[in-house]
């Protein structure tokens, strides 16, 4: 049996006819499988096929919404010309000018900046103490990586982040898979979703997540749409597929919906 259960199959169903499908992905872990440098993650060419497919139809929006920077998210996702972009967990957006709609860029207030540098500095003090963790620099955020580090050092390193960062004015610390992020902005892809719900003047949603942060958009999905949590972990979506490996069947089955 394929990765789509018949409750699945039946909710693909009743897109057929909805005026206008968007399909928002998110990108690490759900579109791309997870590897150990950010750099090197790319779609699975399966699922950047179908999902090429979608953007290509009339009356289907795609979109990624990610935790990345929008100038990462381009360079790793290869996206299709017409799929709208949200970045930096909700806080960057892009639409094809067809959208009219208003872009947000990041913008730091002289605040903001200061307290990047000082998590910047911070940030970089712990990773030179911690073997095999790296840093990720984003317009907005300082991220620790620790996949690479050994078990008890990638504990430590997130332990020293955490107690140091928590006392810096107007940062968030966000904790994803196997990475630290120190943020001067607050967004949640549960505001990129709803932007890009209005922006496509979408009837219907759905959207695909795998991480801690997707369940914010999972929480602003409303009945009738499809949310679809990739792998395993306590989530509000309705559905799960096992993995990345299992999203082009997902979205093949749509494309074959939306193309009838
Ligand atoms: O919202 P997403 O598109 O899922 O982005 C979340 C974070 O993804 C990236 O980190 C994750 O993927 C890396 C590459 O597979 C992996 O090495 C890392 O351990 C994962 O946490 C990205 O580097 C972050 O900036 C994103 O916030």
């Amino acid at each position: 049996m394929g990765p789509i259960t018949p409750e699945l199959a039946d909710a693909i169903e009743s897109l057929i006819d909805t005026p206008v499908l968007l399909v928002a992905l998110d990108f690490d872990g759900t579109l791309a499988p997870l590897v150990d440098r950010p750099e090197d993650a790319r779609p699975l060419p399966a699922a950047a096929e179908a999902l090429a497919g979608l953007s290509a139809l009339e009356n289907t929006v795609t979109a990624l919404i990610s935790g990345r920077d929008l100038a990462s998210l381009r360079a790793v996702g290869s996206p299709p010309e017409q799929t709208l972009l949200v970045g930096s967990h909700g806080t960057e957006r892009w639409a094809p000018e067809i959208f009219g709609a208003d872009d947000e860029h990041i913008d730091l207030s002289s605040a903001q900046s200061t307290a990047l540098a000082k998590a910047t500095g911070i940030l970089e003090a712990i990773s030179a103490a911690h073997p095999g963790t790296t840093l990720e620099y984003k317009p907005a955020a300082i991220v620790l990586h620790v996949r690479q580090a050994a078990t008890e050092v990638a504990t430590a390193a997130l332990h020293a982040a955490h107690g140091q960062l928590d006392d810096i004015e107007n940062l968030q610390a966000l904790d994803g898979k196997a990475v630290l992020e120190a943020s001067v902005l607050v967004g949640t892809k549960g505001d990129g979703l709803n932007w890009l719900r209005e922006v496509a003047d979408a009837t219907t949603v759905v959207f695909a997540g795998d991480d801690v942060t997707d369940e914010d958009a999972f929480a602003v999905l409303r009945p009738g749409d499809i949310g679809v949590k990739i792998g395993s972990g306590t989530t509000k979506a309705q559905f799960r597929l096992n993995g990345p490996g299992e999203l082009p069947a997902l979205l093949d089955s749509i494309l074959d919906m939306r193309s009838l």
